[in-house]
């Protein structure tokens, strides 16, 4: 009984490091956005096949790319304070493991899109696992500070790929949700660079900070923060959504920029960190807005 016990704790233990290996609190995110985007490519309900294995399709996939970046990304993983506590610096999983482990779930996924939702959805979720896993991670991140503008738009193709997956094609309101994930990444990421900005450059990253140093950063993240205010209010100039989002969207906005200016201009560590916590809050509140504004709308 109690080696049943000890074998039963060693399995869920492991299950959790290959687990561990999807970042699974950035890949919800990423999940939660497609969801919305499902629900918001069509009037009424959602047909469930779509819901369900578009959802764990796009999960997996998003998974599987997320893994990739922790196989490439081992040796400088294990010198961030950050990142040394994941499974493949610990050494709680080999790089054979998340090889097999990654080509498992990610396969599984876009089978899962070609067969049971549609090969449109499984061939954007296949560009976007190559942007991110190949384009970013391998490409742009060691070379070039752009690294996140540029690589952002995979992390921002999500609601497209929710909306694929629901209608079989992609709509010009499909790209104002990417529009949204693209303009809000820069800042989201910038205010955790300027804070963490001597471990990159300890391993050699070219972030925005390191690069071009600290106010140069901090007035990008404010333009970008700006650029993001003018897109979150096109659905509503578009229509798309009406004046729940509107307000929604006004508050998190006016709450963002009173972050942005202060970096900009009173800058601490402390106000950055709350900044990035805050980056996530508001684009799972803003997303939410929209769905509540798409079943309630004045
Ligand atoms: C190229 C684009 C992106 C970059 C470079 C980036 C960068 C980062 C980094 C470095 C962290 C780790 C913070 C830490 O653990 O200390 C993080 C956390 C996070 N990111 Fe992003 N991000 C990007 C796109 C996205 C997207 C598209 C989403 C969701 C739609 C997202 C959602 C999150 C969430 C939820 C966390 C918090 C994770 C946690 O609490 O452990 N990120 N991001
Ligand atoms: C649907 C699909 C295939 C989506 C793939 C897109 C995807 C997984 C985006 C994640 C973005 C992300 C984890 C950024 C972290 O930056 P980083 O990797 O530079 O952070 P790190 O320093 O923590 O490794």
């Amino acid at each position: 009984m109690a080696t049943s016990s000890i074998a039963w704790q060693q399995t869920a233990s492991r299950m959790q490091q290959f687990y561990r290996l999807t970042k699974p609190r950035v890949v919800s995110l990423i999940v939660f956005t497609a969801v919305i985007g499902m629900f918001l490519a069509v009037p009424g309900a959602v047909p469930l096949n779509a819901l369900i294995f578009g959802t764990v399709g796009i999960a997996l996939v998003a998974g599987a790319a997320a893994a990739v970046n922790c196989l490439v990304e081992q040796k400088i993983d294990a010198i961030m304070s950050r990142t040394r506590g994941r499974p493949l610096p610990r050494g709680t999983v080999t790089s054979p493991e998340t090889l097999f482990f990654l080509a498992l779930i990610g396969g599984t996924g876009l089978l899962m899109l070609h067969q049971l939702v549609n090969p449109l959805t499984m061939w954007l979720t296949l560009g976007t696992f190559v942007g991110y896993a190949i384009i970013y991670t391998v490409v742009l991140k060691p070379n070039t500070p752009q690294n996140i503008v540029i690589g952002g738009a995979s992390g921002a193709m999500p609601p497209v790929l929710g909306w694929a997956a629901v209608t079989g094609e992609v709509s010009a309101d499909a790209l104002l949700l990417f529009l949204i994930i693209f303009a809000w990444t820069p800042p989201h990421f910038w205010a955790l660079a300027l804070y963490r900005k001597l471990e990159y450059a300890k391993v050699g990253m070219p972030m925005l900070p390191v690069t071009h140093g600290d106010k140069f950063t901090r007035l990008h993240v404010l333009l970008y923060t700006l650029i993001l205010i003018a897109v979150t209010l096109m659905p509503y100039a578009t229509q798309m959504s009406g004046l729940i989002y509107l307000v929604g969207a006004v508050v998190l906005d006016a709450v963002f920029l009173y972050y942005a200016v202060k970096i900009y201009l009173d800058y601490s560590d402390e106000l950055a960190r709350r900044a990035f916590r805050y980056s996530i809050l508001y684009l799972a509140a803003l997303f939410a807005v929209l769905l509540i504004d798409h079943y309630i709308r004045f």
